[in-house]
């Protein structure tokens, strides 16, 4: 428990990761981007989580960065202090992660849940980038991200006109790979969870390594990282388990080395 987040483990070799600050609809000011990246890249180091879920509340999962302490700043401060470049660190957790979306993720709150690698949504989840409704543009992200989530047209809709988009739309968009009723959103995004961090663990975090390459590489670079990562996995256990388990018919017991 930290003053933002709560820390969790809701079922074997997976960590729940809560915001906490509801009446601020979880707005994400600096100690909240502190304490989620630092909760993140403990847990990443721990050899018993699988899968990390990040999650708000029902009414927000975060409505954007926090309003109230960017509206002092300066160009001086933002550009010195290189404001959200923190946020990088998230792209270095080696461990799947889970975004769990119920009510407002806006701005900031639409852009960490973008730097998860799978988002859940429950059908009260409402997504948008209205930066510039304030004047400013995304800056965790959003414009980058949500464009090669959704592509360029609903992207440029979405940014430039600060609309908000819900969860169905965001599904058929390509934003979300599911939605679920509010209810049972934790209960599917710990299932999803569990079922992850029940493979191997190092086939895991290649498969991870493996889909954000398409973003970074040619096509041909692609393949051939996709392709030596897949030799290494020759090298664990758990390939030769996996693939004796196949021709035993029975479940595989992995390693997770
Ligand atoms: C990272 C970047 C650079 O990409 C930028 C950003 O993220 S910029 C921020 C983008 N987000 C927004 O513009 C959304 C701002 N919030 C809203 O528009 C509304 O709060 C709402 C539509 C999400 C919900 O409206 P409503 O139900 O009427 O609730 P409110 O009374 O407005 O909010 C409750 C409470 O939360 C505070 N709040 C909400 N969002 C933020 C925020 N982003 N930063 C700081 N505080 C926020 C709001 O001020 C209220 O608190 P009190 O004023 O009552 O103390």
């Amino acid at each position: 428990m930290t003053d933002t987040i709560t820390i969790d483990r809701p079922a074997d070799r997976v960590a729940l990761i809560t915001l906490t600050r509801p009446k601020a609809l979880n707005a994400l000011n600096l100690q909240v981007m502190r304490e989620i990246t630092a909760a993140t890249a403990e847990l990443d180091r721990d050899p018993d989580i699988g899968a990390i879920v990040i999650t708000g509340s029902e009414r927000a999962f975060a409505a954007g960065a926090d309003i109230k302490e960017m509206a002092p700043q300066t160009f001086s401060d933002v550009y010195a202090a290189d404001w959200f470049a923190g946020w990088d660190a998230l792209s270095r957790v080696r461990t799947p992660l889970i975004a769990a979306v119920a009510g407002y993720a806006l701005g900031g709150g639409c852009e960490l849940a973008m730097m998860c690698d799978l988002l859940i949504a429950a059908d009260t989840a409402k997504f948008g980038q209205p930066e510039i409704t304030l004047g400013v543009i995304p800056g965790m992200g959003g414009s980058q991200r949500l464009t090669r989530a959704i592509g360029k047209a609903k992207a440029m809709d979405l940014c430039l006109t600060g609309r908000t988009i819900d969860a169905h739309e965001a599904e058929r968009a390509g934003l979300v790979s599911r939605v679920v009723p509010a209810a049972a959103l934790l209960e599917e995004a710990t299932g999803v969870a569990t079922k992850i961090a029940s493979m191997s663990r190092p086939a895991a975090r290649m498969v991870k390594e493996a889909v954000n390459r398409a973003f970074e590489s040619s096509l041909t670079e692609g393949l051939l990282f996709e392709r030596r990562l897949f030799h290494s996995t020759f090298a664990t256990h758990d390939q030769k388990e996996g693939m004796a388990a196949f021709t035993e018919k029975r479940p595989p017991t992995f390693r997770h080395a």
